[in-house]
């Protein structure tokens, strides 16, 4: 497989704490990886590896095919990204920004500015000074930095963070496009989960340090299970009420909420039989695991 980023080995500790635990992390071409954890997980820390801005203990990181090192200069025109809080300048406008990052990266092609100005729709207020902007405009600036020198490789830590649900839909039609039409590959953190599960088709998840699995999500799609969840206020009787209709696939999950694994029963029959044997009915549905029950599945084993 060609891979545009790979990890190998990659380790760091901050007074003696492990936060980067042998993280080999592979990212195949045109992929959209998702890169998911808890707080203090290790994502930042080993996202600023890449980038070279903090150094390895161990390891290494391959950037299309090279080792990165303090002289991978022309290795990094190639790649756009933001991490943690972006830095603008406050008293200059966005496009005064912008104009500043092209001649950094060495971007001769201004007319570019227009263009990704109206990519994440700031071209309105591209001449306010970012000191005015909100968080949100500043995320979308960031985006527009990290796009703005056509890379072929973009890394981006929580980028949606900050935006409301009608940008963060916009940044990830945006996403897609950039990937689908200029074949750009993406490393993406995202607290979010269910976005990452729309976006992501190769996902990483890691916890304490540890990459804890790396696949496709087809994989995780693969063995996702319908079932009936069913929310009552005494889930003791409830379970013995399924159990007299010979229903034995299910599972208590705490005081409130039991899974049912076969989705073939009745949502009608289920409901008027607790109702009739005195059960409170909160809710009943029908749900797919997500992206979300493996992330929990995988961290709950890891703790
Ligand atoms: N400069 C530093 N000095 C000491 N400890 C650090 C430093 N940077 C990060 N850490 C610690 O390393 C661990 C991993 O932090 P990191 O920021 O990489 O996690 P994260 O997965 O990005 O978390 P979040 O999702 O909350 O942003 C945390 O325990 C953090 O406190």
């Amino acid at each position: 497989m060609d891979y545009i980023m790979e990890t190998v080995g990659l380790r760091k500790s901050y007074k003696g704490n492990v936060v980067v635990n042998d993280v080999n992390i592979h990212v195949p071409k045109g992929a959209i990886y998702g890169f998911v954890g808890p707080n203090g997980a290790g994502k930042s820390t080993v996202m600023k590896m890449i980038l070279n801005l903090i150094q390895p203990e161990a390891g290494e990181v391959q950037l299309f095919g090279e080792k990165v090192t303090d002289q991978s200069y022309e290795v990094f025109k190639r790649v756009g990204s933001i991490i943690e809080n972006p830095y603008f300048y406050e008293k200059m406008t966005a496009r005064q920004n912008l104009e500043l990052h092209c001649d950094y990266m060495g971007f001769p092609n201004k007319e570019r500015i227009d263009e990704v100005l109206q990519m994440v729709d700031l071209q309105n207020v591209e001449g306010k000074q970012i000191r005015h902007y909100s968080l949100g405009m500043k995320q979308r600036l960031a985006i527009a930095r990290a796009i703005l020198a056509k890379p072929e490789f973009l890394i981006l830590d929580e980028p949606i963070n900050a935006l409301d649900p009608e940008g963060i839909r916009e940044m990830r039609n945006l996403f897609q496009r950039l990937n689908q039409e200029d074949g750009t590959t993406i490393f993406i953190s995202s607290h979010i989960l269910s976005e990452v599960d729309l976006i992501a088709d190769t996902i990483g998840i890691i916890q304490h340090g540890n990459l804890l699995a790396e696949l496709p999500i087809e994989e995780i799609h693969k063995h996702q299970t319908e079932y009936i969840s069913l929310q009552v206020d005494d889930v003791a009787h409830a379970a013995t009420l399924l159990e007299q209709m010979g229903i034995t696939n299910f599972s208590i999950l705490d005081k409130e909420f039991i899974r049912i694994y076969d989705s073939n029963i009745s949502g009608k029959v289920l409901s008027k039989a607790l109702i009739e044997s005195g059960v409170g009915l909160e809710s009943l549905g029908r749900k797919q695991d997500t992206l979300e029950d493996y992330f929990f599945q995988l961290t709950e084993e890891g703790k």
